[in-house]
């Protein structure tokens, strides 16, 4: 079962489970176990449901594996993050992440001649790398970016302008001062080569530019940093880009990923380097949801999202392709995993009803992601997908319960409508105040997390069915930057560093309800159990074997 090409959609029959249970999906976003103390805002916060998960029924919860290997990160230092963690929950099985793009750099050397594309601009146009300036790996890596300068000056670069994004939410607040001190390094010494590099503009990844699901553009079309770039305007203007971090650092409340943009002017304040025809652009992030909107205003005649007078004829490319439906951008550095056959299409195939829902930021992650990196719906008779608005114009932790609510009613609603098999939610309050670092914040938004939770066992409580409830990986349960022996660390002005980032802790996993067969428990024999099992367990409690090829279920049926 399950090879492609031949019509295997059709799942064999589970030899001791029964079908038509409505099940509730919870994947609660940045929710990762960690030991209890006063940087563990999920400990720190009233949870009374995830808690009584936990405690009730020692066979029906456990911990499962969320980062690194486990969900096709190369290393185990690699933390988790809702790309990859969503893919594997939704595919079943492993697929090579797109940090790994830097192990085919290396083997690619033709890679230059293989995307004759951006190089033939070489000979009279710049090149301009837009991208994530940061090591977090989660979007993209500075070593990538530092292979594509090498590749790019030995395959004929004249002239390079840098675009960078500085982060903050992968990695430590302040660090983006280090981070364009190395790329000024590495751009100097191409200088001495005698290609004109250098950085061209910035800003703040949550300020311009890495938008998700259109969430920012539809109000504020004009931080758009596309539009900086092409106009090359910006509300800041600097001589070189050094200046710019620290000097933006300055503001009160600074931090990292909200710097306003800012262009990069010669010593008569013109700007160094609009995108103008004929030149070439590679966007450098290899993670799709934050570069969709850009890539389709690079790419797209028709794009509509906000103004980008002039549109300037170039030549572009993305470090991925970044929807593999829309086949977004059609040059791409290199190729995607191929996610195919997820769970999703597999049930949507055997008859299972779905419905999906999320706020505008994480929207993505239960459709698009949970897909395989694909748009849209497999069958819109059986499935139904509820985007509902976020917040604009605010930070989270002015606004820290999000739209809980909402998500919760929407999928109480559906359940009790016994419209749907399947109510898949991401709650994504942990995670997005988390990355904030405003630990009083993010403890507000795991309780309102956990009442989302209630909301929908409630309901499922109230059709007889079962719920599954997980997380994409940890966020919320660890607040600070720790030293080796798990104390927090102080930098040197004697602050605590907060953590924004992700962490590399595993995540939980709970089944139950009424609709629950009796005996079903989950296994002992899969101890390192990641999220890729998730996908069988979910097929299993629906009433169906999963293919072969997925990971193994987490579940047995005991007989009693
Ligand atoms: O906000 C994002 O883009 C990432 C962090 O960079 O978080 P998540 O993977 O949870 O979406
Ligand atoms: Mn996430
Ligand atoms: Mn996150």
């Amino acid at each position: 079962m399950g090879s492609s090409g031949q019509n295997t959609w059709k799942l064999e029959d589970h030899p001791k489970l029964p079908k038509g249970k409505t099940i509730a999906l919870v994947v609660l976003d940045g929710w990762g176990e960690n030991k209890p103390d006063q940087y563990n805002c999920i400990h720190v916060a009233d949870t009374p449901t995830m808690d009584s998960l936990k405690q009730g029924a020692p066979e029906k919860w456990r911990l499962i594996r969320a980062h690194g290997t486990a969900v096709g990160l190369p290393t185990e230092d690699d933390m988790g993050n809702s790309e990859v963690g969503h893919n594997a929950l939704g595919a079943g099985r492993i697929f090579a992440q797109g940090s790994d793009a830097l192990i085919l750099f290396q083997e690619n050397c033709a890679l230059w001649r293989r995307i004759k594309y951006i190089s033939e601009c070489f000979k009279n146009g710049t090149l301009h790398l837009i991208g994530l300036l940061s090591d977090g790996g989660v979007h993209s890596r500075l070593d990538q970016l530092q292979l594509l300068l090498k590749g790019a000056s030995e395959h004929g670069a004249k002239k390079i302008r840098v675009h960078i994004l500085t982060d903050e939410r992968d990695v430590l607040d302040g660090s983006s001062v280090g981070f364009v001190e190395t790329l000024e390094n590495d751009l100097a010494k191409l200088r001495e080569k005698g290609i004109d590099a250098q950085i061209a503009s910035g800003g703040g990844r949550m300020y311009v530019t890495m938008d998700r699901y259109e969430h920012r553009l539809m109000n504020h079309k004009c931080d758009s940093l596309v539009l900086c770039k092409l106009l090359g305007e910006a509300p800041h203007k600097f001589r070189n880009a050094v200046e710019a971090v620290k000097k933006l650092r300055e503001h009160p409340n600074a931090n990292d990923q909200y710097f306003q943009p800012f262009v990069v002017v010669d010593e008569n304040g013109k700007a160094v380097d609009p995108i103008v025809d004929g030149d070439a652009v590679v966007t450098f992030n290899f993670r799709a949801d934050r570069m969709v909107m850009l890539a389709r205003a690079l790419e797209y005649h028709d794009f509509d999202k906000f103004d980008r007078v002039p549109f300037p004829k170039i030549h572009y490319a993305g470090m991925l392709q970044y929807d593999g439906e829309l086949k977004l951008p059609s040059h791409y550095l290199v190729s995607p995993p191929e996610i195919e056959r997820t769970s999703g299409e597999y049930l949507v195939h055997n008859g299972v009803r779905t419905f999906a829902c999320s706020e505008t930021v994480k929207f993505g992650h239960v459709t698009f992601f949970w897909n395989g990196n694909r748009s849209g719906y497999f069958s819109p008779d059986m499935e139904e997908y509820v985007e509902i608005s976020s917040d604009v114009g605010v930070t989270f932790n002015v606004q820290p319960k999000m739209k809980a609510v909402e998500i919760a009613e929407k999928a109480r609603d559906a359940i009790l409508s016994y419209k749907f098999d399947q109510v898949r939610v991401n709650l994504q309050k942990g995670d997005m105040v988390g990355h904030t670092g405003d630990i009083q914040a993010t403890i507000v938004a795991c309780k309102a997390a956990d009442e989302a939770v209630k909301m929908i066992l409630d309901a499922i409580e109230q059709v007889g069915g079962i719920y599954v409830v997980t997380a994409d990986h940890g966020n919320a349960e660890d607040m600070v930057k720790r030293n080796k022996s798990g104390q927090p660390l102080y930098d040197k002005s004697g602050n605590l560093q907060i953590l924004t980032s992700h962490t590399c802790q595993p995540v939980p996993i709970a089944i139950g309800g009424s609709g629950l067969a009796p005996g079903v428990r989950f296994r002992k024999d899969v101890p390192d159990g990641g999220l890729a099992n998730v996908a069988a367990t979910v097929m299993n409690l629906h009433g169906f074997v999963a293919p072969s090829d997925y990971e193994p279920t987490l579940i047995e049926v005991a007989d009693n």
